[in-house]
């Protein structure tokens, strides 16, 4: 304790580990309804962001450890901060199918991409094994090249949404895209040139996570001229193995069959793929190793820190935000945690308000954020919005689906509980957003309604006005 005293270069009323929520700057936030938000992320180099903000000193250095008894972090240069109050935003990174595979690849950051892209570049075919938000991105990008895309479940999109919905995107797949959207206006992520020991280049070894439009400033283009997508339903992956060891396979015939790959697949179903590398695009870890072994946080079931309604931990004036933390507070029913950049910036600035507020001994409640689960995102280049329990999640066969579909142009489903409509989901130009996100936040009793309250002759935004 005292060493750590002693060793103290500086010690500051708040500490931020973390460029993701920390060093970035929200450039314009643009409200689409209450809860619903859109905006534009710019990296600034941090000599900027000092000249703006005095108060503030950005230390770039990977964070090595946290001594929580004598309120200090350590960092790889071997520095000593003291702080008053801390806040963690150390992110999560992807929880690989297997580690340290040269074929086996994650996207995460800047650099992940890029490798990703490189490799693609080469590649012939490529497998994409998981069924979220990476995985339904990638099979719909992609471009000249094979894409076999192994899914646990029934349908695409399980972390999303339901089968339906999935129904409706799926034809987006065979399709030929629409032509090239016209450039996106967002900033795109560059990396900058960081110093040895610097976030992104230490032993961390990850940047910061990308998000909307990740993707559109670069060619995700493989080797060959044209582009498929065929799907593995319900099935897992049971071994990656190299073309060597197929070599040492006494079957003749199935080395034949699979043609020469660097990698093969095999999946549960009894399939095998050979393919150039796999993207294993399977969700993600906290990042609470290393730099905070040693202490005694309490850890959710997925690895995440533990927080309450304040955004603290379990170490004394130790708070955390974004990706790293689990939101363990009795949660509104509309509400549920999403590792989504959305709710790392929500997190993060309310991380801020608690501990402003626990240093001037002020109360701070619940953010209302937090009352109603939304976002907003695009997949196969449809609008996406999702509303509280958007899947039912959490209310048991106690719920009811209504369902409005036209093929190629919208998909809107909203759960009704008790006659009061807890969730929904909204593909396409629906313009419904504003209309039922005000109808699940008031809870009003939409029984007298019926099915028509998603008869498409009547408008329903000005019914309820
Ligand atoms: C490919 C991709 C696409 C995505 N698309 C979307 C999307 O369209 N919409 C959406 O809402 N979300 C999206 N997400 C999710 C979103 O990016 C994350 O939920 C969000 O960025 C998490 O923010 P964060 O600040 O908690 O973590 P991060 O952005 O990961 O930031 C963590 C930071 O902490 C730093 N760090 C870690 N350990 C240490 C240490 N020991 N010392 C110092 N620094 C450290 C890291 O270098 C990093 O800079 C996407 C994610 C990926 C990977
Ligand atoms: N547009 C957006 O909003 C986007 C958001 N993101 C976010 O970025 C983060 C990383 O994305 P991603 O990696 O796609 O994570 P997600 O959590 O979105 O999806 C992971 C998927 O992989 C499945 N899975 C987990 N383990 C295995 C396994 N061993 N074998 C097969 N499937 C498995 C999961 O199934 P199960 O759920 O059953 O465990 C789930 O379908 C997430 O937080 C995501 O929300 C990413 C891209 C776009």
């Amino acid at each position: 304790f005292r060493r750590m005293e002693n060793k103290k270069e500086k010690t500051f009323q708040f500490v931020v580990v973390g460029g993701g929520i920390a060093g970035v700057t929200l450039q314009c936030v643009c409200h689409v309804s209450r809860t619903l938000e859109e905006f534009d992320v710019e990296e600034q180099p941090s000599s900027v962001l000092e000249e703006k903000f005095p108060n503030l000193t950005i230390i770039h250095s990977v964070v090595k450890s946290l001594h929580t008894k004598s309120h200090c972090v350590e960092t790889a240069d071997g520095r000593v901060f003291g702080y008053k109050k801390l806040c963690v935003c150390s992110g999560a990174r992807p929880k690989l199918l297997t580690q340290d595979n040269p074929y086996v690849l994650g996207i995460r950051d800047t650099d992940s991409a890029q490798e990703f892209q490189k490799r693609l570049s080469k590649a012939k075919r490529i497998v994409i094994v998981g069924n979220g938000g990476i995985a339904l991105e990638l099979a719909y990008e992609v471009e000249g090249c094979e894409v076999i895309w192994a899914v646990k479940d029934k349908a695409i999109g399980n972390t999303f949404f339901d089968a339906g919905a999935a129904q409706f995107l799926i034809p987006s797949l065979e399709a030929d895209k629409p032509q090239a959207a016209a450039p996106c206006k967002r900033p795109r992520f560059t990396t900058e040139e960081a110093a040895p020991g610097a976030y992104g280049h230490g032993p961390t070894d990850s940047g910061s996570a990308l998000g909307p439009d990740w993707h559109e400033g670069i060619a995700l283009r493989g080797a060959q001229e044209v582009r498929s997508c065929m799907l593995e339903y319900q099935c897992e992956v049971e071994k990656i193995f190299t073309c060597e060891e197929l070599h040492k396979s006494p079957e003749q015939t199935l080395r034949t069959e699979l043609g020469d790959w660097p990698v093969y697949v095999r999946l549960t179903n009894a399939q095998t793929f050979g393919c150039d590398f796999v993207v294993s695009a399977t969700g993600v870890v906290p990042n609470t190793e290393p730099f905070l072994q040693g202490n005694t946080f309490v850890v959710a079931d997925d690895g995440g820190l533990q927080v309450d309604d304040h955004m603290m931990t379990s170490e004394a004036d130790v708070y955390a935000a974004g990706d790293v933390c689990t939101a363990c507070w009795e949660q509104s029913p509309l509400w549920q945690q999403m590792r989504l950049w959305t709710q790392a910036r929500q997190m993060g600035w309310y991380a801020g308000r608690c501990m402003a507020a626990h240093i001037l001994s002020e109360p701070v409640e619940l953010d209302f954020c937090f009352e109603l689960f939304s976002h907003i995102t695009k997949f196969f280049n449809y609008k996406v919005v999702l509303l509280g329990k958007f899947n039912g999640q959490g209310l048991g066969p106690d719920h009811e689906l209504l369902v409005r579909c036209t093929k190629g142009q919208e998909y809107v489903k909203v759960v009704l509980s008790g006659g009061r409509m807890v969730g929904a989901v909204l593909i396409g130009e629906t313009d419904l957003e504003e209309t039922f996100e005000n109808l699940i936040l008031n809870q009003m009793d939409l029984t007298p309604y019926g099915e028509e309250l998603l008869n498409p002759d009547i408008d329903i935004e000005d019914y309820f006005d």
